[in-house]
């Protein structure tokens, strides 16, 4: 792949291991990661795929940055990251967004959504123009500008995503690690976020990384697919050929296991 946004090598992360965590001193530390090697291509959405437990959220808070690898390199846009203290990501931290799961508890109750939008602006000094900013971020992700002056409990499930796209995107980043980001919504509106982050990678030369177990959303909305099972790549490449000629059992194993499409299938055309 010519000149991809992320360079990944070798790339290890062990944290404390809650479950044991001794009642004195520190837990002993668990091996997550077992070194994993990759690129992701730039200006496209790259899906990561593979069941509970095998490190999807790991491995993407080990690209944004919010968990330091034990060890390995992870070069972003040309520059090694992996080890990068605090004061330096700082700046970088513009660039890496991240839409979470579950926009109900990631969005502050008691402040305004245009507050709430504004909040990365302001933290990387824009403070200029912030309410234009705020009605361009929202009417980007298809809300009305005056829900700028609403909360959170005054919009429905697929609002409350949209704000969260909006907020991730509101500082035009270079990527975006969307984390399981519709497993909380019903179908139909699963169907129109998703579109919508298509429409916007493709907008806006996006590079999106977006975990999920759901390899049916995966094969449509990404180009590149990466699967991981217990910490390490089964296989990772272009999702068509992926899944036109699955090279590992396990891949072959979670296509197989697709369920059959649904009547109203056709959300997203190419
Ligand atoms: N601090 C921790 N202590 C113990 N185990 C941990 C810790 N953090 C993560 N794990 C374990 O590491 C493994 C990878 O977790 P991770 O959340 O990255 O997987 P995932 O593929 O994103 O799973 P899911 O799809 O369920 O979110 C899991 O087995 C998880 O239980």
């Amino acid at each position: 792949m010519a000149d991809p946004l992320f360079t990944v090598r070798g790339l290890k992360v062990s944290l404390p291991d809650m479950t044991r965590k001794p009642l004195l001193g520190s837990a002993p530390m668990l091996d997550i990661l077992h070194g994993l090697d990759l690129a992701i291509e730039r200006n496209c959405i790259t899906g990561i795929v593979g069941e509970s437990g095998s490190g999807k959220s790991t491995f993407g808070r080990a690209l944004v940055r919010l968990l330091e690898p034990s060890a390995g390199s992870i070069a972003f846009d040309g520059r090694e990251i992996a080890h990068l203290p605090e004061t330096e990501l700082k700046p970088l931290r513009r660039d890496l967004q991240m839409i979470f799961q579950d926009p109900m508890s990631s969005l502050n109750p008691r402040r305004t959504i245009g507050a709430i939008i504004a909040a990365p602006m302001r933290h990387h000094g824009l403070s200029d123009r912030i309410g234009e900013r705020v009605a361009a971020a929202l009417t980007r992700v298809g809300l009305p500008e005056d829900f700028a002056s609403r909360y959170r409990h005054q919009l429905s499930g697929g609002q409350r995503q949209r704000v969260g796209i909006a907020r991730a995107l509101a500082l035009e980043p270079k990527f975006v690690l969307a984390d399981e980001i519709v497993s909380g919504l019903d179908v139909s509106t699963q169907a129109q976020i998703l579109t919508l982050l298509d429409q916007l990678a493709s907008e806006m030369g996006l590079t999106i990384a977006f975990i999920s177990h759901d390899l049916s959303v995966i094969r449509r909305l990404c180009r590149n697919t990466i699967v991981m099972r217990a910490g390490r790549i089964v296989e990772a490449g272009p999702t068509e050929a992926l899944f036109a000629a699955p090279r590992e059992d396990y891949t072959r194993e979670l296509i197989a296991a697709i369920p059959l499409p649904e009547i109203d299938d056709d959300w997203l055309t190419r």
